[in-house]
């Protein structure tokens, strides 16, 4: 429980930040050299704590995983090399780790046991279970699998074809996870696109997906052989530098080595449509791509944001509800309900906490409306346990025009353990 009193009220951000992994791919490419055959070699791996949540709970499966300098060594013994495991996996605050985990676990022979923190046991599984359990996984979990802690029985399991509920690119994993062990095909409709790191991993593990539309098959019983993995930056942890240099005066902020898989770069559409002066630069690279971003001070517009946008910047909706307070005008978020069930309800803590500092901010049902053009005040607020927004209210700091103390920065550390070591080094106060 980290307390911090931030650094307010600053002249303007200038610098270079290289951007750590990106944590969705990093929990792939641990779980995929896990199911492979031979020594898979990360680089770049983010040593976050969900990220970390994961190696642990693979160590406990019988997986050998070395952290060596800056490359992270995975000795799979393919999909059936996994054990049973003798104690509780532990997924600490991670939701991809608890949700892939169980349709890794579903076709595995044994019985093995997922539980969180507090934050996880509140967020919604039956997502997941219901189609697990429908291709032959056996959940147990209170509410009927609502809620982690959850027990798995896995094993034989039959393809299905599964139309999503709602946007998710980790019920939609989990599914694909479970269907690469399954007897016959696996489909998966997705009512939009979202983001598919896990199609591209069980490719450059020499598997095999197809996509056709919204819909992605996979056929059973695949096997993967091991690979090199150079992950590129977190476009989702770049988001918040990229903010802080549009809303700070005299600033010029370039982010290096920043993945720009198109499924995660709406926040690059949506800075552009608020009139932000933003540069792309794509860099050549083998697997995902990959671009350098220059962002400098900006005079900004409100916009809608909606429909098939919401899945491509959902993690990066607080803070652009900061951004929006800063620009000209009425900001509109919608068709995000995902947000409420997140590390926290999302629209209530960036609600709460922002009216805090004076913006005008009103939360709906699937989003919420602001009010921009507002001088920010400070004040105690609190991340509440969410890495997001820690570092939102951090950045709001840079702007805010009195003393701002942020209670429970120490989540900041489950995606971006060096955030403020890199925004220190941008600040010119
Ligand atoms: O698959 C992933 O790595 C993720 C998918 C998203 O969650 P949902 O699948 O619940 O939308 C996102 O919010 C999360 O941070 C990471
Ligand atoms: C929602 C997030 O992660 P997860 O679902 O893995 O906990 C996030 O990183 O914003």
């Amino acid at each position: 429980m980290k307390n911090v009193t931030l650094q307010t009220n600053i002249t303007s951000l200038r610098g270079t930040v290289s951007i750590p992994g990106d944590k969705s791919i990093s929990h792939r490419s641990i779980m995929f050299g896990a199911l492979a055959e031979g020594e898979t070699i990360i680089s770049n791996f983010l040593a976050g704590a969900d990220c970390l949540s994961t190696i642990a709970c693979f160590r406990k499966l019988g997986v050998a995983i070395e952290e060596d300098g800056p490359l992270t060594r995975v000795f799979g013994g393919g999909m059936n090399g996994l054990v049973q495991p003798e104690q509780l996996l532990d997924v600490g605050n991670s939701g991809t780790t608890i949700r892939l985990m169980l349709g890794i676990l579903a076709g595995r022979p044994f019985e093995a046991t997922l539980a969180g923190d507090s934050s996880i046991a509140k967020r919604p599984m039956t997502r997941v279970v219901k189609p697990l359990r429908q291709m032959g996984a056996i959940v147990e979990g209170k509410n009927n699998g609502e809620f982690a802690p959850l027990t798995i029985r896995g094993g034989k399991l039959q393809g299905i074809t599964y139309e999503l509920p709602v946007a998710s690119a980790q019920i939609k994993s989990a599914i694909l996870l479970a269907g690469l062990q399954a007897e016959g095909e696996t489909a998966v409709i997705e009512p939009t696109r979202t983001r598919d790191h896990t199609e591209r991993m069980i490719v450059q593990f020499g598997g095999r997906v197809e996509r056709d539309g919204n819909t992605i098959k996979v056929k059973g019983n695949q096997s993967f052989k091991a690979a090199h993995i150079d992950v590129p930056g977190d476009i989702s942890s770049a988001a918040f530098f990229m903010v802080a240099a549009a809303i700070t005066k005299d600033s010029e902020v370039k982010l290096v080595n920043v993945g720009l898989n198109p499924t995660r770069t709406g926040i690059i559409d949506c800075l552009k449509q608020m009139g932000a002066n933003i540069e792309v630069e794509p860099v050549k690279s083998d697997g995902e791509p990959v671009g350098n971003i220059i962002v400098r001070s900006s005079s900004l517009k409100g916009i809608e944001i909606s429909g098939e946008l919401i899945p491509r910047l959902i993690d990066e909706l607080p803070i652009i509800a900061l951004l929006a307070t800063q620009a000209e005008g009425e900001t509109v978020i919608k068709d995000a309900a995902e947000l409420k069930v997140k590390e926290t309800n999302r629209i209530d803590t960036v609600a709460k906490e922002l009216s805090s500092l004076g913006a005008d901010i009103t939360p709906t049902d699937d989003g919420l409306i602001i009010n921009g053009g507002v001088t920010l005040h400070g004040g105690t607020v609190s991340s509440h346990g969410d890495h997001r927004i820690g570092m939102m209210l951090a950045v709001a700091g840079l702007i805010a025009r009195s003393e701002m103390n942020l209670l429970d920065a120490s989540a900041i550390e489950v995606s971006y353990p060096q955030f403020f070591e890199h925004l220190s080094e941008l600040i010119h106060s």
